[in-house]
């Protein structure tokens, strides 16, 4: 140790005289060159590399200073990191997640790979304002990296590493963002037709009761899609999914959107299908829309006249107008047919075809990685060119609440396990709530109404869904009472009086007709 400190003492001494031997021998304008030359010098015979990573690149804000900063943040407070002792601390906008930074010149190892590096934040005064059209910062911020010269070759890779990390940082950090087109048509001042507010819905696959295979389903294939970047570019398909969502209402289709938003850390855009007047009003707004996100048509059946494209395939409604679908007169996405508007801008309302092919055309690509979800209560009334096979990827029904479903819901609500409810009461559970037809939302409601005291929620529910089960019973007995009467009455009134049934020649069948028979 004494040692240590002696030849640190002797270096300091040397490295002192050498600077006072340049500020007398040295004129001042020579002395900028001279120390450049000392620090080639250096860097001639160091094993280490340096690179400068400045906040401000020209006039432009470096992307890769934010990047580096970011990953720096997030590692400061990991033990990965030789971490110094001082940090500074933030918070973003929109943020509620603190983060940690490297302070003001201070230094961080790093190991990549096996290989150690060293990153220092350097903070000096900006010396002169030089002119620039937008205001600089006082100070000069800039992080050096040092990389030992034989392990050079992993630089690339190890930034495009930091670049990766500080993605999923921000956007994990970042608060998600629910966008709306509810102003109808009309820009904001930065010409933005979206509105968006912070997304803080706590809905997640935990939360979400619904059968688990599908549950999982549904997961791997959100994560596939997510991580799917090189798939997608090799089979020369556009980055995008589709899900069609359909189901009662109150069997979570909302909140399978809120899960998926928050699973894969998108921003959703909550598209007002009835507030969009064209074709091209729509393009726009997919235009405007970010990657990462997903863009929500709820209730898909009640936004869009479904039968306008029927009318146009039948060259009624479009074909006065002569619109064709594709650029060259092609039908456009597949299924689209000759009525397709395909979003020439001239149209005066939005058309079936003009949303197929905003999911599916051409202009579904501006962007990348983006999914649509459509939901709908009923999806008979889709029209087969939606639900074909290829439009919307995963068809995903939301039924009502099942035996797996209560027992997620069991334990969101009250906390507890199927273990802990009676064995007869369980069976009891388990023989009727298929019969019940009880929505989520329902059970979720009487679960809620009786959080306090658990017995009796759970005493509360099998009530209701007894009650319910009951209803269903007696409702389908009635049903079917009365088809069996209407059939019976038209079989009595098909059975022909003479008993031939069939129609005489010269019968006055118009006759009988304006006679209201
Ligand atoms: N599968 C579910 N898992 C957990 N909670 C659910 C589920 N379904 C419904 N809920 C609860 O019921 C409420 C309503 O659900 P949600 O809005 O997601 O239903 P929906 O299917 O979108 O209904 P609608 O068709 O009327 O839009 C939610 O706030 C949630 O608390
Ligand atoms: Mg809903």
């Amino acid at each position: 140790m004494k040692e240590l400190w002696t030849t640190m003492a002797s270096l300091m001494g040397v490295l002192a005289f050498f600077q006072t031997l340049i500020h007398t021998v040295v004129p001042p304008e020579l002395r900028f060159a001279v120390l450049k030359l000392f620090q080639r010098l250096f860097n001639c015979f160091s094993a280490y590399c340096y690179y400068e990573i400045t906040e401000i690149d020209g006039v432009n804000t470096n992307e890769l200073y934010n990047a580096v900063q970011l990953y720096l943040s997030s590692a400061a407070s990991s033990s990965a990191f030789t971490s110094s002792n001082r940090l500074s601390l933030t918070r973003g906008l929109n943020s509620s997640v603190i983060t940690y930074g490297l302070a003001n010149n201070d230094r961080l190892s790093d190991v990549f790979r096996g290989v150690p590096v060293v990153w220092e934040h350097i903070v000096t005064p900006r010396q002169s304002q030089t002119f620039s059209w937008r205001p600089m910062p006082e100070e000069k911020r800039g992080f050096t990296l040092r990389i030992n010269k034989k392990n050079n070759a992993l630089l690339k890779d190890y930034l495009e590493f930091i670049t990766e990390k500080a993605g999923e940082i921000r956007r994990k950090n970042q608060d998600r963002l629910l966008y709306t087109n509810s102003r109808g048509g009309s820009l904001d001042s930065r010409g933005h037709p979206w509105e968006s507010v912070p997304f803080k819905h706590p809905s997640t696959f935990d939360t979400l009761a619904m059968d688990p295979m599908m549950k999982v389903q549904i997961m791997c294939d959100l994560s596939d899609f997510a991580n799917g970047e090189e798939f997608y570019k090799r089979t020369g398909r556009a980055w995008k999914r589709g899900y069609l969502l359909y189901g009662p209402p109150g069997t979570g289709k909302s909140s399978m959107i809120a899960a998926m938003a928050n699973h894969l850390g998108y921003d959703i855009y909550d598209l007002e299908l009835t507030e969009v007047n064209t074709n091209s009003e729509l393009r726009k707004l997919l235009m405007k829309t970010s990657s990462k996100s997903i863009i929500v048509i709820e209730d898909i059946d009640c936004s869009i006249n479904l039968t306008n494209r029927k009318k146009s395939n039948g060259g009624s409604a479009d074909s006065v107008s002569g619109k064709r679908s594709g650029p060259s007169g092609s039908p456009g996405p597949a299924g689209t047919g000759p009525g397709d508007l395909d979003g020439s801008g001239n149209n005066n309302s939005i058309t079936l075809s003009g949303l197929l092919n905003f999911t599916d055309g051409l202009w579904s690509c501006c962007g990348s990685e983006r999914i649509f979800v459509f939901t709908t209560n009923h999806i008979e009334k889709l029209d087969p060119a939606l639900l074909r096979s290829g439009r919307m990827d995963m068809h995903v029904f939301m039924s009502y609440c099942s035996f797996p479903s209560l027992k997620i819901l069991l334990k969101n609500y009250l906390g507890i396990d199927l273990v802990d409810i009676e064995k007869d009461v369980l069976d009891e559970l388990a023989a009727v709530i298929d019969a019940a037809e009880m929505t989520p939302a329902d059970v979720s409601e009487v679960l809620i109404k009786n959080r306090r005291d658990n017995d009796r929620a759970v005493k509360e529910l099998l009530e209701a869904l007894k009650t319910r089960a009951e209803k269903k019973r007696v409702d389908m007995r009635r049903r079917v009472e009365v088809e069996e009467a209407e059939e019976e009455e038209k079989r009595a009134l098909d059975s022909p009086k003479d008993g031939s049934g069939a129609v005489k020649c010269g019968d006055d069948v118009e006759g009988d007709y304006k006679k209201g028979v």
